[in-house]
């Protein structure tokens, strides 16, 4: 089967577009649009043929000859690592939009927290996602600008660039509602929150006495302003001293909350570009339990590379829990399409736990392995 992917390089990352006004950036969840479209005439486009494979390589090879170290072999990832690549030419500044990456968790933890404004829901807390639009529409976010892109084609998603990370959807709310309603338990487990923007899934698990929780996300940016602050903002790190001199392992020995905040490993990139990551690590191969994801099943062209994620990344007797519109106006995806698709794979078989029949109409799946031996 052949896949279309749309691929963006920008000519230069600081062809920002200007936000009008100071004021905080607001999205129209209904409109989606693909970079084609929103970025006529400022950005080369790339369409990528994929046979048989959900990797564009072509584009990876020149990312990679362009001087960009594959991210997930850099040994330094963290944001503070990103910022120092400002000395670099622009060419070398360009990301290779979809390569996954390991996200470190900054040594010093308040400062994860620092310019966020935090909100509070019922046992969670999350970063208001106003304020980091606001703050990062007029600054150079290393890499991506996917904030003024958003805005300037006035869109929640652009395919290959920007995939909505920074808007917590409907569905999340449906899926926490469901683990209260049915006891979901999270200890011990291996937890994987896919696609989390928010992260506020993996978030509960974490909160629930998780083993592991992984978060990814497919943009740097919600990873490093949203999911990251959003995970310390839960953790106990009030109650507790943060010496940010202390090296890494000696610090996670030292306070709870750092040796809480060790169970929590941070990835962005393309889900196949994950799967890959994960593999291929020692240290952080690992099967999940649980695999959480809301809102993930829009796009039809991604639904191969998501089933391989789940193919791949979920233990034989682990379940997802997926929580989706009926339909995806605009991009195509939705409940029935993605079945559809998962039936004639033959691998997962589908439960529908709950049905929302409020506003836009929406579903709580279960995914469990068919021939789990
Ligand atoms: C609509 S957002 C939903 C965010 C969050 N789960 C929620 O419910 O608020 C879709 C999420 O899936 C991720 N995503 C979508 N397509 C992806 C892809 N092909 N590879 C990696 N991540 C992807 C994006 O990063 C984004 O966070």
């Amino acid at each position: 089967m052949t896949f279309q992917f749309n691929f963006t390089i920008e000519d230069h990352v600081e062809d920002e577009l200007t936000p009008p006004g100071d004021g905080a950036l607001t999205l129209d969840p209904s409109k989606v649009s693909s970079a084609s479209e929103s970025q006529k005439g400022k950005q080369k486009e790339r369409n990528c043929s994929i046979e048989q494979s959900d990797l564009c390589k072509e584009l990876l090879w020149e990312c990679r000859s362009m001087g960009n170290v594959a991210p997930s072999q850099d040994p330094d990832s963290s944001l503070g690592a990103a910022n120092s690549s400002k000395d670099l030419e622009p060419h070398e500044k360009q990301p290779c939009l979809g390569v996954a990456k390991e996200h470190t968790m900054p040594k010093d933890l308040k400062k994860v927290l620092e310019n966020k404004v935090i909100e509070v829901l019922p046992g969670l807390q999350h970063v208001n996602l106003s304020v980091v639009k606001t703050i990062w529409s007029k600054e150079n976010f290393p890499g991506e600008n996917i904030i003024s892109k958003s805005l300037s084609s006035h869109s929640d998603l652009i395919t290959g660039v920007y995939e909505g990370g920074l808007k917590i959807w409907e569905c999340t709310f449906d899926l926490l509602a469901y683990f209260t309603k049915a006891k979901v338990q999270f200890t011990g487990k291996k937890v994987l929150d896919l696609g989390c923007g928010s992260g506020l899934l993996g978030i509960t698990a974490f909160k629930g006495g998780a083993k592991e929780i992984h978060f990814q996300d497919y943009n740097s940016l919600v990873i490093d302003e949203v999911t990251l602050p959003n995970v310390v903002a839960n953790s106990s790190l009030e109650d507790e001293e943060n010496d940010v001199n202390e090296p890494d392992v000696k610090r996670c020995r030292k306070t709870k909350v750092a040796q809480e905040l060790c169970k929590c490993h941070f990835f962005s990139g393309e889900w196949s570009e994950f799967c890959k990551l994960i593999l291929s690590s020692e240290k952080l191969f690992v099967k999940y339990d649980l695999i959480l994801t809301s809102e993930t099943i829009y796009n039809p062209d991604y639904y191969t590379s998501l089933h391989q994620t789940f193919l791949r990344l979920l233990s034989k007797d682990g379940r997802v829990l997926l929580a989706t519109k009926t339909h995806y106006f605009g991009v195509g995806g939705g409940v029935h399409l993605f079945q559809k698709f998962v039936e004639e794979k033959d691998v997962f078989e589908t439960r529908t736990l709950e049905i929302i029949d409020e506003g836009l109409k929406r579903f709580l799946i279960e995914m469990t392995f068919k021939y789990p031996n």
